[in-house]
């Protein structure tokens, strides 16, 4: 785990010291938007025109950001149009890697080594985190953006003219709400087991825990009155919010320290798991290996002993009530 500084890699953690404890996520630097006839989109430049096999996707099967763009891939019928390379899921003193010996499929553009080659080859002289998802131009031989939230937006509608797949799950109607939604989601849960996991005080601990299960709570009641999260039709909030929960009970309960309950004990919360992981093409995206061996044999900081549960036995396949 490291970062690039001025495009020369350090092997260095997240400092909580100067956050007195907190974990606190950088925020992702490129983002640029594909977009129909390639003009400039919300930030960013211009350039970057939706086209078949322009463009790929380097992704972690373990990470719940790069996750969302899987997704997003899956359902919108792009899995011919966008190419993909999935890193190890051992994230050590390299950080991201392309190694074939364990578990990644190797960089199919250029055979690097790590990601952080990546960035460099974007930018000689890039500073940053070296994260995932990031979706790269063939074209332009740059990224387009390392920020999952945005690659899904470009992903839910600038290609629907090649693919003929005009399934929306950003409706305009709903778009205020769906954003509300995100927004408490992301610092309550989906960064919120972050926190919880990587706070170094028991202070910032219990702060995170006890947010993170009074979203839950939340999160359960209005699931009792409604089947998805913004409404009655599946939106860009249910898959952000899927990717978290997913892991949860396989990393975020024991690794991350986040046991007031399992997932499985919330009666609508678990129905609902199991009903977006039906969802045609999601189970393919969901690699439990991955995901447990990611997070239980990399961050060293605490689980030094790197050695991955068996457990917990939990069958995302068995009949659910959300019909
Ligand atoms: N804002 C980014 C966050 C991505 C992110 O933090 N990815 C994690 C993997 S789960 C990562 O690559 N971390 C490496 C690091 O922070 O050094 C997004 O949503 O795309």
């Amino acid at each position: 785990m490291g970062l690039l500084i001025d495009g020369t890699w350090h092997n260095q953690w997240y400092d909580t010291a100067v956050t007195k404890g907190k974990f606190q996520r950088e925020s992702a630097q490129l983002r640029n938007w594909i977009t129909v006839q390639g003009e400039a989109g919300p930030t960013g430049r211009g350039g970057f025109k939706a086209e078949s096999n322009r463009y790929h996707l380097y992704v972690s099967l373990a990470c719940p950001w790069a996750h969302r763009t899987l997704i997003f891939r899956a359902l919108k019928s792009l899995k011919d149009h966008i190419s993909i390379s999935v890193v190890s899921p051992d994230m050590l003193e390299n950080g991201w890697t392309f190694d074939t010996a364990s578990q990644s499929s190797g960089d199919l553009l250029f055979d690097a080594e790590y990601m952080h080659q990546i960035y460099t080859k974007h930018s000689s002289t890039y500073s940053g985190r070296v994260t995932v998802p990031v979706l790269w131009d063939k074209h332009l031989n740059c990224i387009v953006s390392n920020e999952s939230s945005e690659i899904i937006r470009m992903f839910n509608d600038v290609f629907n003219h090649i693919t003929g797949n005009t399934l929306n799950f950003y409706p305009e109607e709903e778009q205020q709400e769906i954003d509300e939604m995100n927004d408490f989601v992301y610092h309550n849960i989906n960064d919120g087991v972050y926190k919880t996991g990587f706070a170094t005080t028991q202070t910032t601990y219990e702060q995170a825990y006890n947010a993170l299960f009074s979203a839950l709570d939340k999160i359960e009641l209005r699931l009792s009155t409604q089947r998805y999260l913004v409404g009655e039709r599946l939106t860009e909030a249910d898959w952000r919010l899927f990717t978290t929960l997913i892991r949860f009970d396989s990393v975020y309960f024991g690794h991350f320290k986040c046991n007031q309950r399992q997932l499985e004990q919330f009666h609508h919360i678990s129905n609902y798991i199991r009903a977006l992981y039906q969802h045609p093409e999601i189970a393919n995206t969901v690699d439990f290996y991955h995901i447990k061996r990611h997070y239980y044999y990399s961050h060293k900081t605490i689980n030094p002993t790197q050695v991955v549960p068996s457990g917990p036995r939990v069958d995302y396949t068995s009949e659910h009530n959300r019909g």
